[in-house]
């Protein structure tokens, strides 16, 4: 999940960083692994300051905004589902030709070795990391090329992604900015990623300001007013001193936005196409009300003693539960202020100790009671297990879970790494055996009918045929989906696992269990190189396990040290765009 972020000022004399860096704190849970803002000051010039970190670290916080002049700009959070977590990756992406293009995605494209095959040999394009997003910005540079113009107008723009829309699968909500033209907004034709568009009057009195944003909350936090969605395949164009020019550059196939983003990933106060995610979490907790009632018998339902949600995001859902079971909610897990969200880190290892870190038991609320948690949902099972232990350990007695979404078993193909559909902890499991795996006494989840129809009363369009992206939970997606794309995700996953036996490797020797002689002579003997592994996934494979790769844990999933690209996108640049200032 990524969290995109646009700003025009009225006032070429105002600054557009201030704004986007003031946004991507509000954002920042939708992305937490690289950050980044570009922005085009008058004449053109692009100037830009990305990389790995929180907003904090990588803009000092707010020292590297003075760097960053300009009355407009893009804004990036990160959480990739494509390539690797390089710095070379952040966003934006920039490519200088045609006219000095910026470019922000949130979203994952299915079809990347397609449109990368086409790019290369059709449209002679370098790519020079593994993200998707770098794909989809040189598909955009390469339509809007066949113009052969030397300046384009908003018609081009619209008229090159009709044809982008063509070549990409996938979701995707994204901003592009023009060197000394504009803004422009686009959201995928079933309106699976969200967008929002958003104006003030300028402090200037010259006109209206404009941000568009993956969320509403981003929008209203800034002083933003009149929020309208991106319609699914709607794309938008914003230049200086005129009004939006919306355009459909594809046909909306669906109304379909990811029920995940009402489930977990949004912020509450946010509105998403016309639905109060804070509103359907409430009903979202009513609903799984009436399902404990009917799947727990009624003896164990009158013994529970205290409803406690898992902070932060079940907070509002697990007081609905208690209200509509009419039980004592309790906040029984405090949660560290510092520590951010946990699902969203790198690696198991980093999540496991988040949690760990991020919420700590109070012993009275636990003490000799039922205790029923609840939380937004299970994805690996990382949470659930330690807070059970945790609960187990404050002296709880009986200690029953319930999820506010069904349970997940399938991948998540359009822009949130949920895992391989093999680590999902609830993939090829009954609801028993998951009990059994965290530890719970039981555990229940709310069916898929009930969330969808959480969120579909909602809807202000008609909620009796409101759709939502919900492949996780039934393995059914928007879009056609090739087998091999799922392959292609079981493979990458399967490769980073691999790659962890050569870091349990070479921690053996940092740890001082094994000579550098020996840890070579095991290395050389555990594995060969393999051509005829694809660019830019790990070049090595494992052949067997050195002994001592169970101390060391060989087999856990940690984040795979990926080839870096010898060129990077990550520095600070100042381009001086020939493109004229309009
Ligand atoms: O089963 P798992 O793999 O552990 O994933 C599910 C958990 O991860 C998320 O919490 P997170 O700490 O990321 O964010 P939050 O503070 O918004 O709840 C989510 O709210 C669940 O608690
Ligand atoms: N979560 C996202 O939206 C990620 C965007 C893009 N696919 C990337 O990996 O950078
Ligand atoms: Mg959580």
């Amino acid at each position: 999940m990524c969290g995109i972020i646009a700003v025009l000022k009225a006032s070429v004399d105002e600054s557009a960083a201030a704004e986007l860096h003031q946004a991507l704190y509000y954002l920042q849970h939708r992305g937490q692994d690289a950050c980044g803002i570009a922005t085009c000051a008058q004449g053109g010039r692009i100037y830009q300051c990305k990389g790995n970190g929180l907003a904090s670290k990588v803009f000092q916080d707010g020292l590297r905004v003075t760097d960053l002049p300009g009355f407009m700009g893009l804004g990036h959070l990160r959480y990739p589902t494509a390539g690797s977590s390089a710095n070379s990756e952040a966003q934006p992406f920039y490519v200088n030709s045609p006219y000095g293009i910026s470019f922000t995605h949130n979203g994952n494209l299915i079809n990347a070795p397609e449109l990368k095959d086409h790019l290369d040999q059709v449209a002679h394009r370098h790519i020079n990391t593994e993200s998707d997003s770098e794909l989809m910005l040189n598909a955009f540079a390469d339509e809007l090329n066949q113009t052969k113009k030397a300046r384009v107008n908003a018609n081009d723009c619209f008229a090159a992604l009709e044809r982008m829309y063509s070549r990409c699968v996938g979701g995707w909500a994204c901003t592009a900015m023009l060197a000394g033209f504009g803004l422009i907004g686009f959201r995928d034709p079933h309106g699976i990623r969200p967008m929002v568009l958003g104006s003030k009057p300028s402090e200037s009195g010259k006109g209206n300001d404009y941000m568009m944003a993956s969320e509403s909350v981003a929008l209203s936090q800034c002083g933003y007013s009149n929020i309208i969605d991106i319609k699914p395949g709607q794309a938008v164009i914003i230049e200086k001193n005129q009004a939006p020019v919306f355009h459909q550059v594809a046909k909306e196939l669906n109304y379909a936005p990811d029920i995940f983003e009402y489930v977990y990933f949004a912020r509450p106060e946010s509105v998403i196409d016309g639905i109060s995610v804070h509103r359907s979490r409430q009903i979202m907790g009513e609903r799984l009300a009436e399902t404990i009632k009917t799947q727990l018998s009624p003896e164990i339902v009158s013994s529970i003693d205290a409803v406690i949600p898992i902070p932060e995001t079940s907070l509002i859902s697990a007081y609905s539960v208690s209200k509509y079971l009419k039980k004592p909610y309790s906040q029984g897990f405090v949660k560290n202020r510092y520590i951010f969200r946990t699902f969203i880190m790198p690696n198991q290892k980093a999540r496991r100790a988040g949690v760990r870190a991020k919420l700590n038991a109070l012993n009275e609320e636990f003490e000799g009671k039922n205790v029923l948690l609840v939380d937004d949902s299970i994805v690996r099972g990382t949470t659930s297990r330690e807070i059970v232990m945790m609960a187990r350990e404050a002296g709880a007695r009986k200690v029953y879970f319930a999820s506010c979404a069904p349970p997940i078993t399938h991948a998540h193909i359009y822009g949130i790494d949920l895992a391989s559909s093999t680590e999902l902890i609830a993939h090829s499991r009954s609801s028993a055996d998951i009990a059994a795996q965290i530890g719970a006494d039981a555990v229940v989840y709310q069916s898929l009918p009930d969330l969808e129809k959480a969120c579909a009363q909602l809807s202000p369009r008609d909620p009796a045929t409101q759709k939502f992206e919900v492949g996780v939970f039934c393995g059914s997606y928007v879009t056609p989906v090739d087998n091999s794309y799922f392959e292609h995700l079981e493979r990458v996953r399967g490769e980073r696992g691999r790659m962890k036996k050569i870091e349990g490797a070479r921690e053996a020797v940092r740890a001082g269990d094994a000579s550098e002689e020996e840890v070579r002579i095991a290395l050389n003997a555990k594995m060969a190189y393999d051509p005829s592994v694809a660019d830019g996934q790990p070049p090595y494979t494992v052949h067997g396990s050195p002994d001592i790769s169970a101390k060391h844990g060989w087999d856990g999933e940690e984040e795979p040290k990926r080839p870096q690209p010898v060129v990077t996108n990550s520095q600070d640049i100042s381009i001086h765009n020939l493109n004229d200032e309009r």
